[in-house]
């Protein structure tokens, strides 16, 4: 069903707001500009649904246990959050973190991104898809799979790798460690890729999923805004990968080498990978030019 925003934002009900401004400031990505009124009118109604959900998923768990005297303890509830690059998928996913985790039910919320399970850039170079990079084919999907599929399977922790944006790679020293927990949220623009034949996908073990969609248009100029909001500020940093943009390149072509990368890389891949796959979301939320979330389709089954 496809709801409008105010009928959406009615379905708040009683949910409180426990965020502050300070907290929301430190979850909103860079040129993000989410308000408290949206976590309100949008996130919170989303927030309402989800306990729904993992609650129903928890007792359906527990019945099957209990039918197969099964006393281990219930695997996380895993929410998948998809789209274009540019399109404030972080931001959905830190502030659904952030508002689970005040449900006193399911306390612990893990976040991970996918960029974790890129191949480094040497790997991406050696096969010739440095180019490629956000492609199904520049992931490791099997270690993804593996990592979603053993946390599902119950396990304590796990480790996973890191992937800097300052460095545009990964970064070899570093690990991420992922304890078992009550909901695992996993963001990247490819989570909902459908399976290659006889295979899993990450998608397999999600119990429920979101789609952040807007026109490739907005997202544009986002992706555009955003690089030149970078530009004048982590670009900055001498050990960033576009430094240069910061330094030696005027913003007329740091803006043509924005949109460059957007109409060659990111724009293609949501064109042919990542849209396509927006009517397998149990969730859509579709903004505006304004970034507001303007209608959500919901799944109902
Ligand atoms: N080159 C970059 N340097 C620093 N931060 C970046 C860079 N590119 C993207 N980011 C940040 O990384 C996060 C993820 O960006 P992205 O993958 O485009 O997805 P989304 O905008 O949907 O969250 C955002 O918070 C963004 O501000
Ligand atoms: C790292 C990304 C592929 C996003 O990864 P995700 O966490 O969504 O899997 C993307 O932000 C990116 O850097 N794309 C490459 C082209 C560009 O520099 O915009």
């Amino acid at each position: 069903m496809e709801l409008d925003r105010p009928s959406w934002a009615a379905l708040r009900a009683a949910t409180p707001l426990s965020l502050t401004e300070q907290e929301l400031e430190r979850l909103r990505g860079r040129a993000d500009p989410t308000s408290l009124t949206e976590v309100r009118d949008i996130y919170l109604p989303l927030s309402r649904l989800l306990n729904l959900y993992v609650k129903a998923t928890r007792e359906r768990h527990n019945a099957v246990r209990a039918f197969l005297g099964d006393d281990d303890r219930p695997s996380p509830f895993v929410i998948g959050v998809a789209g274009s690059v540019a399109v404030g998928k972080s931001t959905t996913a830190r502030l659904l973190k952030a508002l689970l985790e005040q449900w006193p039910d399911h306390p612990h919320v893990e976040l991970v991104s996918t960029d974790n399970f890129l191949y480094s850039n040497a790997v991406l170079a050696e096969r010739g898809i440095m180019n490629r990079k956000g492609f199904p084919e520049s992931y490791d999907r099997r270690a993804l799979v593996r990592f979603v599929s053993a946390m599902k399977a119950g396990a304590a922790e796990q480790e996973i790798p890191v992937y800097s944006h300052l460095a545009y790679d990964i970064l070899p020293n570093e690990r991420q460690v992922v304890c078992r927990p009550d909901i695992l949220v996993v963001e990247g623009i490819n989570v909902l890729q459908p399976p290659s034949a006889g295979r899993l996908a990450v998608a397999d073990f999600f119990d429920f999923s979101i789609y952040v969609d807007a026109k490739v248009e907005h997202i544009r100029s986002w992706y555009l805004d955003r690089f030149l909001e970078l530009r004048r500020t982590a670009f900055s940093d001498p050990r960033s990968y576009f430094h240069h943009m910061a330094t030696t390149v005027d913003e007329a072509d740091a803006r043509g080498f924005a949109l460059r990368t957007w109409q060659t890389i990111n724009e293609v891949n949501l064109v042919e990978n990542i849209a396509p796959t927006r009517g397998r979301a149990t969730l859509v939320l579709h903004k505006g030019g304004d970034h507001q979330v303007r209608r959500v389709r919901l799944r109902k089954t």
